[in-house]
């Protein structure tokens, strides 16, 4: 029988999904018990370590929340095994990123975590389980993922429910607190029914029911994808008006406030940046593109895949800007990168427009001084490496040569203090919008820095009028 009262959930994939939502989950339902499983041991370590400041995601008030569930009713736990046999419930929180290579190479979602947790399941189980797609899928994934689990003839029945997580990170607690919406897709067959009522239980613990919707699976697969196509549209769109913007002497922040007290149109999701970044908008999209492709929509898909170009394109301008106003070289210059996370508040640097900056400067041979209150060196040099080896063969916006580890390890410093970071510099960037940036002494950075002092606000953060009078060269986004 399908289970319709919860009392024990897995959850495959301790990552920045699986982590927080489960931490909630369990927080918020004591009587359920909750196993995360991964098969990254270090990372498992990290969520057990009772110093809770080394948690393996950062998120503001995620360590409390960890601290009040962890051994009660939260665990964390390599034995997926286990996990899978005991679980009435199993959620797929596994990275789904843009395959690298072979068919779909660059486009395509590679679906090989999902489809060997569905294998591991299949093997493992020995009694009826709802499963809860948790990651992002293209449409019809759950389709797949039924016909893995029921290719093990040992008469059990699974029931697939497609529950797409919306938490944006660094808000990630307060979002699972309040979501806008829960979003719930099953099957409309009577099994299906007690699978998805017997999720909206659990969910019901503590957001009001009016918030939790339950549609058809493909609806539902597909509501995740066109959330994050229409998300990332917006930055796309506002991006595009900042490099007119530029030409025009308008100002990009003044025609986001004028548009979004519109309540047709709003105000959020309108702060123009040196672009988006992050590990799910551009996958999201490319992944949308390649199915209206599979589908025969090329209208569709290009329309789509101009919000990515366009994204490109807002990368490159930063850094090509930057290399304009330092005379047309920054070959051998101290240049400085306030941030390298995707956005403030997070430790996580996927995809972060960043990396994609820092690259093209390197291009030119640029001596990179990098300050990131929670990114590591380790993590910056294996960004940089990672990019030279699985560029996107589309993102043409710039010519590149592939640059060594060691060139990288050569012209790349990173610092744990942000006045030596800055420290006889020719330019500092802004790239991530960190509040601590806006506090500092900025006299005394310009003090030591060389002249003229050129600062690149990639974020719009820096207070204009005190910058420029102290003497900075400013360059923001937008602003002509
Ligand atoms: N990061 C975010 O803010 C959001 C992500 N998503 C989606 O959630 C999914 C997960 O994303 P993240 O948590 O960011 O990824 P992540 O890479 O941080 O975590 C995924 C984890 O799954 C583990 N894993 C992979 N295969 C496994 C297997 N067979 N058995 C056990 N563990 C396995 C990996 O070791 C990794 O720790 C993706 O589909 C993503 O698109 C959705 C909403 C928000
Ligand atoms: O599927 C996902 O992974 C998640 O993707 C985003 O969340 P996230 O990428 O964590 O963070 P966002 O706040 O959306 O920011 C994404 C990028 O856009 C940039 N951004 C955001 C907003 C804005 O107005 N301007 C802007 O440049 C941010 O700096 C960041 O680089 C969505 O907001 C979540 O709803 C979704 O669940």
């Amino acid at each position: 029988m399908i289970p319709s009262k919860i009392t024990k959930i897995a959850c495959i994939g301790a990552g920045y999904v699986g982590g927080p939502t489960m931490s909630v989950i369990a927080q918020q339902c004591p009587h359920i018990q909750v196993t995360v499983v991964d098969l990254n041991v270090q990372r498992i370590a990290a969520w057990n370590d009772p110093d809770l400041s080394k948690l393996p995601v950062y998120e503001p008030g995620l360590d409390e929340v960890v601290g009040e569930a962890r051994g009660r009713n939260l665990f964390f736990s390599t034995d997926v095994d286990k996990a899978i046999h005991e679980a009435q419930m199993i959620f797929m929180a596994v990275n789904t990123p843009t395959k690298t290579f072979g068919v779909g190479r660059g486009m395509a979602a590679d679906l090989k975590y999902v489809e060997l947790c569905a294998r591991q399941i299949a093997r493992v189980a020995d009694e009826d389980k709802i499963i809860v797609e948790k990651s992002t899928l293209p449409v019809r994934t759950a389709e797949s993922i039924k016909t893995i689990l029921e290719s093990e003839t040992k008469g059990i029945k699974f029931k697939v429910l497609s529950n797409p997580e919306f938490l944006a990170e660094g808000t990630a607690i307060e979002d699972l607190y309040k979501s806008d919406r829960v979003l719930i897709g099953g099957d409309e067959d009577e099994d299906g029914q007690i699978a998805i009522q017997a999720l909206v239980d659990v969910y019901a613990n503590w957001i009001p029911r009016e918030k939790i919707i339950t549609t058809r699976l493909w609806s539902s697969e597909l509501s995740k994808l066109t959330a994050n196509a229409f998300l990332a549209q917006r930055i796309s769109s506002i991006n595009s008006i900042s490099a007119l913007c530029e030409q025009t002497g308008a100002d990009v922040d003044e025609v986001a406030r004028a548009i979004g007290m519109d309540t047709r149109i709003g105000s959020k999701f309108l702060k123009s940046s040196v672009g988006f970044g992050g590990s799910c908008f551009q996958k999201d999209i490319l992944n949308l593109v390649y199915l209206c492709h599979h589908f025969n929509l090329p209208e569709v898909a290009n329309y789509w895949e101009q919000v990515v170009i366009l994204n490109d394109y807002q990368k490159h301008r930063f850094a090509k800007r930057i290399i304009d106003k330092l005379f047309n070289t920054v070959s051998g210059k101290k240049i400085t990168f306030l941030g390298w996370a995707f956005k403030k508040d997070t430790n996580d640097t996927r995809e972060s427009a960043a990396i994609y900056v820092a690259d093209e400067l390197l291009q030119d041979r640029a001596e990179i001084h990098i300050f990131d209150p929670k990114v590591s060196e380790e993590q910056v040099h294996s960004d940089l490496v990672y990019l030279q080896k699985h560029r996107r063969s589309q993102a043409t916006a710039y010519e590149y040569e592939e640059i060594t580890s060691e060139e990288i390890k050569k012209l790349v410093v990173v610092h744990t203090d942000p006045y030596s970071a800055m420290e006889k510099a020719h330019a500092i960037a802004v790239l991530t919008e960190w509040d601590e940036f806006k506090t500092y002494d900025w006299q005394k950075v310009y003090d030591t820095m060389l002249k003229p002092a050129f600062v690149f606000d990639g974020r719009n953060i820096l207070d204009r009028t005190k910058l420029t009078e102290i003497g900075f060269n400013l360059h923001s986004i937008g602003k002509g």
